[in-house]
């Protein structure tokens, strides 16, 4: 695993006031990819924001949109947020009905697809998917909110998810979301992560802060 780590800030614990701004302050502090968390009150108990949103950030940075649905079901809404510019587009296989499907459909749309496994769903759910895919999204807290604590159990599933990516040969990320801090960051690089989704850490001590701490959290 030689891959670059990469940091993805969750723009979750951003000033949704001043949301472009943001956006532009975290790209010139040196992010690699801009990471949005949406939230339907369905699938996770958390509203957040929708493609309109991902549609008017579009323009505040050239870097990737990571783009993280919590939202059932998944394929009638896949299609707003690639027009809305999405360039990673990840989904909860719990949140159904058919996740091969919506696979399928991401790519079709000339999108990178992710599968997010939430803490208690395990690995083997990637069977029959991990080909077909571009990332592997490990939460490491349950989904719904920023600034929770990291599961620790979740190191486990990542150095197996690591092992299943390099039977497939293929360039496939391994990102990990959720209580990422510079204490954290380390064990979860050291347990296969290539990229790190991270809010608190980013978003911590106000605009003058992001460069350093982004910084801090490659390590
Ligand atoms: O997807 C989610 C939460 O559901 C995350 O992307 C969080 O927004 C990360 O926040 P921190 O744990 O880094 O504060
Ligand atoms: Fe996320």
């Amino acid at each position: 695993m030689n891959a670059p780590i990469r940091i993805a800030p969750s723009i979750l614990s951003a000033d949704f006031a001043r949301l472009g701004e943001e956006v532009r302050a975290i790209d010139e502090a040196g992010c690699d990819w801009i990471h949005v968390d949406v939230m339907d009150g369905h699938f996770v108990p958390n509203i957040t924001i929708g493609p309109a949103v991902v549609k008017a950030l579009r323009p505040h940075s050239a870097k990737p949109f990571d783009v993280h649905l919590m939202i059932s079901p998944v394929d009638q809404f896949v299609k707003d947020f690639a027009d809305a510019g999405a360039d990673i587009i990840s989904f909860h296989p719990e949140a159904g009905p058919h996740p091969h499907r919506t696979v399928q459909l991401i790519k079709s749309l000339g999108k990178q697809a992710g599968i997010v496994l939430n803490p208690h769903t395990p690995a083997k759910m990637l069977d029959y998917l991990i080909e077909d895919i571009d990332l592997v999204l490990v939460m490491s807290v349950n989904p719904g909110f920023g600034g929770q604590s990291f599961i620790s159990s979740q190191l486990r599933k990542i150095e197996a998810i690591r092992k299943m990516i390099e039977k497939t040969g293929k360039d496939i990320r391994l990102e990990v979301d959720g209580g990422i801090t510079v204490e954290t960051a380390p064990l979860a690089i050291s347990a296969g992560a290539d990229t790190l989704v991270a809010g608190t850490a980013t978003f911590k001590g106000g605009p003058s802060a992001y460069a350093a701490n982004i910084a801090a959290l490659r390590g």
